[in-house]
């Protein structure tokens, strides 16, 4: 039996999401509290919930991965019983670890949903892990979070293939001449700056940008097939008055557009699963500039439960259990360090 010492068990820390209409509200207020979220920027994400009848997706595909990693670590004979907890909706982080505490589970091992170096991918999960075991006391477990993931095989490989895959569904005519947008979340330019250690040198965008664009060249020269490519940020929400990182999804289609580019792959990359920011950011707003533009757009997936994914998970367990252990990575721009007080502040 494969033990993975020093750990007992395996979590994963996820977002949360809503599962009923009456709980879209006190979820966003969970997700906004003190953040400085405009109002009516609220009410029109309340809105895009309503549309799937107050269901994110995320749950549910924490669920299927939950699974996934479950026979992965039976087949593979590694002892460790697996966890859930959310950050933001049920179940919560803090009642995780106290089940854990009850369980009597003494070491964890933590991984988190979310494979880039910023303030709410990394820093909010190990703040958020710490408040959790405040909340719970002295039996607490320690748990150990694994690094941000995004530049390791098993993230950019399922890329890679649901990319191609992505290409194979436009019409033969429009693959060759096709643009490759990679979108990722938005956050402020502030909050991108302050992303990754302190002690790298990432260039004047930070890390999350500098991983976010060695995650598309790495994709693409992969593909192989002399794509085009740019770079995009969707799902802007602070006041207007506050810089986010900038060209819009929607913006960078208009030009597009009026450059003469008449198909898009969108792959958005910066993302683990298809949760609502791509269902309802992309498939639905994305896919409605597209349209007027009359251009032809299909949306890649993301790594989800993609095999190579799933495995990653315990290669990743594998290496926080292991010091000595070499750093599964492609690509040359450094993530954070495992043990890392001082990396992506809030900017
Ligand atoms: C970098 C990043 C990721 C990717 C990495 C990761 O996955 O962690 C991400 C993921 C997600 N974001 C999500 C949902 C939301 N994010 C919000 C707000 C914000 N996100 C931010 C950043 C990110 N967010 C930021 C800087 C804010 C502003 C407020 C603040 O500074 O904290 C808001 C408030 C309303 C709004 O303003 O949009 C909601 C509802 C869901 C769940 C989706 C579902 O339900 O399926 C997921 C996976
Ligand atoms: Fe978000």
């Amino acid at each position: 039996m494969y033990t993975m010492r020093p750990y007992d068990a395996f979590l994963l820390i996820s977002f949360g999401g809503p599962e009923a209409n009456e709980d879209v509200i006190p979820f966003l207020e969970n997700v906004t509290h003190g953040r400085g979220i405009p109002r009516e920027r609220l009410a029109e994400v309340g809105e895009h919930y309503y549309l799937f009848d107050g269901v994110s997706p995320i749950n549910q595909q924490c669920r299927e991965l939950l699974a996934e990693i479950r026979s992965d670590f039976s087949a593979n004979d590694v002892d460790l019983p697996v966890y859930w907890g959310n950050r933001f909706w049920d179940p919560m982080l803090t009642d995780t670890v106290a089940q854990m505490a009850k369980d009597g589970v003494r070491r964890v091992v933590a991984m988190a949903t979310s494979a880039y170096s910023n303030y709410s991918s990394h820093r909010a999960y190990l703040n958020d892990i710490a408040t959790a075991q405040e909340a719970v006391g002295p039996d607490a477990p320690r748990i150990d979070l694994i690094r941000p993931f995004f530049d390791h095989p098993g993230f950019v490989e399922p890329l890679v293939e649901h990319t191609r895959a992505a290409l194979d569904r436009l019409p033969a005519g429009k693959r060759a001449g096709a643009r490759l947008l990679f979108s990722a979340h938005s956050i402020p330019t502030a909050m991108a700056e302050a992303s990754g250690s302190p002690h790298q040198d990432y260039g004047p965008e930070g890390a999350y940008v500098a991983q976010l664009a060695e995650v598309a060249r790495l994709v693409v020269e992969r593909l192989g097939s002399g794509h085009d490519y740019d770079l995009v940020y969707q799902s802007r929400s602070g006041p207007p008055s506050q810089p986010w990182l900038e060209p819009d999804i929607n913006d960078r289609l208009r030009d597009l557009s009026e450059e003469g580019v008449s198909a898009v792959v969108v792959v958005p990359h910066g993302f683990v699963s298809d949760h609502m920011e791509v269902k309802y950011d992309l498939d639905n707003e994305a896919r409605e500039t597209a349209q007027e533009l009359g251009m032809d757009m299909v949306r890649a997936g993301t790594p989800g439960t993609h095999p190579a994914f799933v495995s990653m998970v315990r290669e990743l367990v594998a290496e926080r259990a292991d010091p000595h252990a070499s750093r599964a990575g492609l690509g040359n721009v450094p993530g954070c360090p495992e043990e890392s007080n001082d990396c992506c502040q809030r900017g």
